[in-house]
């Protein structure tokens, strides 16, 4: 007998690949299948990297990305969508469009869109030519639902460095006004504080997602797990205060079983949540 089982929740990232299988669209998949959702892709570049950092990248044609992203949301749907890394203006430029396109937005009528505005690898690497921070700035902010910029991005975007909760919310009162309905300014890089705060903030309330900091060097992948549970909870049909906080329980345990990989930096863990099903 054929079992025919329910179509589950959908959601697609828009994202580089990281070959050693750390961050990216690697890390984006496994978060959404972490979180119960089937992850779809849209390419937009293949890097060379390792837990050393990226010693190459190519790039996906713009067009390319946008055909991948109309091919998928007209035929499979997705509840939501998300971007990791964007690589150039062009390709920017090209994502702007085809969201307005398919649906994937801003607002009640739209598919929720959350922007990650991933700048440079963990160690440093750039994964944005240096005039397409301006463009995420200008044309994907306005269409986000979310913004989730880790604090050296705030500091590219606003000119804001962020050293405690007062400077946290004047950066998230500076990037909201930029577009995006809600924006959670992470606050993972703030390495002498003992404890990681991240703040939501939708122009009017602030939800505050505390913790102890966890003692490992292993968190790559950190935001892009963390921005994909997220995206995946949105899927599911969460609010945004909702999906956050679901994501922020996510990414905490997932930080707590990083492991080590290579001779460098290691991943962030989604097998807890999958062991729980196995
Ligand atoms: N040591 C830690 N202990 C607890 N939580 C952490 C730790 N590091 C990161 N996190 C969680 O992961 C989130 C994402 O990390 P971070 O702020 O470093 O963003 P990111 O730079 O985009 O991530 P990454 O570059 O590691 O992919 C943080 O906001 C926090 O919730
Ligand atoms: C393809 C790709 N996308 C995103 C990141 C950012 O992740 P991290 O900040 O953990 O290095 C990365 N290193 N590689």
């Amino acid at each position: 007998m054929t079992a025919v089982n329910p179509t589950p929740p959908r959601a697609l990232t828009i994202a580089g690949s990281d070959s050693g299988g750390a961050a990216g669209l690697e890390a984006d998949l496994r978060a959404m299948t972490a979180c119960g959702v089937h992850g779809c892709v849209a390419v937009t570049a293949v890097t060379v990297q390792n837990s050393l950092g990226v010693s190459g990248v190519h790039l996906v044609p713009a067009e390319t990305v946008a055909a991948q992203v109309r091919a998928v949301v007209t035929d499979i749907g997705v509840g939501a969508a998300k971007t990791g890394m964007l690589a150039s203006r062009e390709i920017i430029d090209a994502v702007a469009d085809v969201v307005d396109e398919v649906g994937i937005g801003r607002g009640p009528r739209r598919t929720p869109f959350v922007v990650d505005p991933v700048a440079a690898s963990m160690r440093g690497d750039p994964l944005l030519t240096e005039d397409a921070m301006e463009a995420i700035r200008t044309r994907l902010f306005p269409r986000a639902e979310l913004a989730t910029p880790n604090l050296d991005e705030v500091r590219l975007l606003a000119g804001i460095a962020v050293t405690d909760a007062a400077t946290a919310r004047e950066a998230a009162e500076a990037l909201h006004a930029m577009g995006p309905r809600y924006v959670l300014v992470k606050g993972g890089h703030l390495r002498g504080s003992p404890e990681v705060v991240d703040l939501l903030f939708d122009g009017e309330q602030t939800w505050e997602f505390s913790g102890p900091r966890i003692d490992t060097p292993h968190v790559h992948g950190a935001g892009d797990a963390l921005a994909s549970a997220t995206c995946a909870a949105l899927a599911r049909g969460l609010s945004m205060p909702d999906a956050v906080a679901s994501a922020e329980r996510y990414i905490r345990r997932a930080v707590a079983e990083s492991y080590p990989l290579g001779a460098g930096v290691g991943p962030v863990s989604p097998f807890w949540a999958v062991q729980a099903h196995v």
